[in-house]
């Protein structure tokens, strides 16, 4: 086997996609919480940045491992490299301890001892909470075990501030709240694989139309959890204007997919999902550079 091959195989392991977005929201958390006349200190970005990101990976690797016997039975997921044997289970662990233990050690030593607990918290929460017991047990599982993927933009701000600042569990909840849509879309879709998986989600145990009305009911708490920041002056205008479009989109599509029968609708949701909270995080970020209140909108206006 090639260097190159084996390379790709362990990043296969860490889940790349999802943990770019998840860094997406930590970086976020780093950036809110400092003050934005200045930027978060590269001493504190560098090993946040890092430890953070290795722990993410490091709990997708151990899910991999967990995982093999389901993930060998769906198509999604059966070309993983511990189910084609490119990799062995042995290599793996090795791989994914040696990442925890590095991120566990950079973030106590060099951020603080609080986000290395909090981190440890989400870890623990994905890898061994969510992968050996909520998934395998109820239909609630995503829901629950969304606190663990919900948490990085509280990593990023208490790795500057040492702090848990309402403000960062504001952040926290609004990824709650959009687990459930994210996921359960792409559950619709892939119904019958988790089924032959004998995985109990929401579209398997309670039926493709209760998981629609679910995915719609959620998608319209998000819609209010998204105008929190503004509504306790953590934002201000360019944010609200973002998360009312981005939230009114978001909405569109999940009263389509709650009453339309087009099969393509489930996987453009999901896909939306992740535009949606990419964007919703980077408006968060230029609104804090760059605020735009009312009053500026007045001095714009000579008013
Ligand atoms: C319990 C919580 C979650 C569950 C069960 C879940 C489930 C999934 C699944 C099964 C996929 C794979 C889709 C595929 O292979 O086609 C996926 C993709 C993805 N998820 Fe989630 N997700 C969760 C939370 C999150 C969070 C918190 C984020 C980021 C903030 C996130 C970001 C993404 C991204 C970016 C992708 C696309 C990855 C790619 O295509 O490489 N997910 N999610
Ligand atoms: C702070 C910290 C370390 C947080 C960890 C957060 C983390 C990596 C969340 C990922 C959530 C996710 C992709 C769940 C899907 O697992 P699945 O087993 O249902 O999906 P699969 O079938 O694609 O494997």
């Amino acid at each position: 086997m090639s260097e190159t091959s084996r390379w790709r195989d362990y990043l296969a392991l860490t889940k790349p996609g999802v943990v770019m977005l998840l860094m997406v929201t930590a970086v976020a958390g780093m950036f809110l919480a400092t003050n934005p006349a200045g930027m978060v200190p590269l001493r504190i970005f560098v090993p946040a940045f890092i430890g953070l990101a290795l722990a993410m990976m490091a709990s997708a690797a151990i899910n991999q491992i967990m995982d093999q016997k389901i993930d060998a039975v769906m198509e999604r997921t059966e070309n993983r490299p511990l189910v084609v044997g490119k990799l062995t289970p042995r290599a793996a662990i090795t791989f994914a301890v040696l990442l925890a233990v590095a991120s566990m050690v950079m973030l106590y030593f060099l951020v603080n001892p609080l986000t290395a607990g909090l981190t440890l918290f989400g870890f623990v929460g994905y890898a061994f909470i969510y992968t050996l017991y909520l998934k395998r047990a109820t239909p609630q599982n995503i829901v629950i075990g969304g606190l663990a993927g919900a948490i990085p933009p509280l990593l990023g701000w208490v790795a500057v501030t040492g702090e848990m600042h309402p403000y960062a569990w504001l952040l926290v909840l609004i990824i709650f709240v959009w687990t459930p849509p994210h996921f359960w879309a792409l559950a619709i879709h892939r119904r019958d694989e988790y089924a032959k998986a004998d995985i109990p989600m929401l579209p398997v145990t309670h039926g493709v139309e209760y998981t629609r009305k679910s995915v719609l009911y959620y998608t319209v708490l998000l819609f209010v959890c998204s105008l929190l920041p503004f509504l306790t002056g953590m934002s201000d205008l360019i944010y609200l204007l973002s998360a009312l479009v981005l939230g009114l989109l978001f909405l569109y599509y999940a009263v389509r997919l709650r009453f339309s029968e087009d099969p393509a609708l489930p996987m453009k949701t999901f896909g939306y999902s992740i535009t949606y909270l990419f964007i919703l995080f980077a408006a968060l970020l230029v609104d804090h550079y760059l605020p735009v209140t009312p009053a500026t909108i007045a001095g714009w206006l000579g008013v």
